[in-house]
């Protein structure tokens, strides 16, 4: 077999798990767990039970437990939530400061309502770099069943190298210099998948599932374009692409928290519960934070965090949404 890169993951979740298995079949990898018993846990079994059970990872993918470890790489990929992009940044800033990096989180940094590239920008701005995301299911992309995604870079020509050289049989990849885009419908698709989550739980129907995919398209689409993105990037897989897989597919993560709130279980439990994180939990108030300074109105976003807050049933939710007066389209 023929090694393209050495490429290191950067947390060993779900979906840096899935990603490293999909890569394995043309590149070295290398995943960074969460500490040295999980590392030795995945070598010896070649499984990440933790966070992705059932999968057997290719022989060839290694953990270890520290960046440190496997910083001699050609492409880091960072795939932690965002609560953990900033630290990792400094570290490879400071460990392998001109290698090209890419992360795969998606949301809006907790405190600072930044954007991905935006941490990027303020803690390591010297190396070359961009976002991977679409609608891509870890436990699919684990199975090696079809997906498509994108690859976003303000650099163009980066992220068609990228795009290249990750590209596969079972993955797609498109490259896009829509970087703001991309990482926008990436973001607030996660607060939707909430809201339909909710819906549907609450056993609403598919008319007011379709409404709230489609008025939240409207809603990125209004909080995309007022932070420089492009609006026919939200026509595709990054925007409504992504927010239909995870607004109507079960294994979202974000869509079982609604599925939760709607039968009455408070937030804490949920989120304890569910063992991955659910990022629209966190971005949802920063997502309305930064639309409020922007002047963009998000009625959605704004009733998903009224539950999360626990000042609005869940079964008030959709309704307060239906009360709102008339007004075109
Ligand atoms: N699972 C999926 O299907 C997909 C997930 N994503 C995104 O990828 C990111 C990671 O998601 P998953 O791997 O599914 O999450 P996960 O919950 O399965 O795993 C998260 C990993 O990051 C580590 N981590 C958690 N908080 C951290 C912190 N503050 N600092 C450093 N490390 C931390 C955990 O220990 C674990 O190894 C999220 O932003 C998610 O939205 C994107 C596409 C698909
Ligand atoms: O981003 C995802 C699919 O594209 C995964 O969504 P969840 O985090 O809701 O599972």
């Amino acid at each position: 077999m023929v090694f393209g890169l050495k490429i290191t993951v950067i947390g060993a979740g779900a979906w840096g798990t899935a990603l490293a298995i999909n890569f394995a079949q043309r590149h070295a990898m290398t995943l960074i767990a969460d500490d040295a018993a999980h590392a030795a846990a995945i070598n010896q079994t070649h499984e990440n039970a933790r966070y992705l059970p059932g999968h057997q990872l290719p022989q060839a993918i290694v953990a270890v437990a520290a960046i440190a470890d496997a910083a001699d790489a050609d492409l880091f990929l960072i795939a932690t939530p965002v609560a953990g992009l900033r630290s990792s940044l400094l570290s490879l800033q400071r460990l392998a400061p001109r290698v090209p990096l890419l992360w795969v989180c998606k949301g809006l940094e907790a405190g600072t309502a930044l954007l991905p590239h935006q941490v990027a920008a303020e803690v390591h701005p010297g190396a070359a770099s961009g976002v991977l995301t679409g609608p891509s299911f870890a436990e699919e992309v684990a199975r090696g069943l079809p997906t498509a995604v994108v690859l976003a870079s303000h650099d163009a020509a980066f992220a068609m190298n990228m795009a290249n050289a990750l590209h596969g049989s079972s993955m797609r990849i498109y490259a896009n210099d829509d970087l703001i885009g991309a990482e926008v419908g990436g973001a607030v698709k996660n607060v939707l998948a909430i809201a339909t989550g909710i819906s549907d739980g609450l056993g609403l129907g598919l008319n007011a599932r379709a409404a709230l995919v489609t008025r939240g398209l409207a809603e990125i689409t209004r909080f995309g374009v007022a932070l420089g993105a492009r609006s026919e990037t939200f026509m595709g897989l990054t925007g409504v692409g992504d927010l239909i897989l995870t607004c109507t597919g079960d294994l979202s993560r974000n869509r079982r928290v609604g599925f939760a709130l709607a039968s009455g279980t408070p937030l804490e439990q949920v989120t304890r519960e569910l063992g991955h994180v659910a990022e629209g939990v966190p971005a949802a108030r920063e997502v309305a934070l930064r639309a409020e300074q922007l002047g963009i109105d998000m009625p959605i976003t704004r009733t998903v965090i009224a539950v999360l807050d626990g000042r609005l049933a869940p079964s008030d939710a959709v309704g307060q949404l239906m009360a709102r007066e008339a007004k075109i389209e």
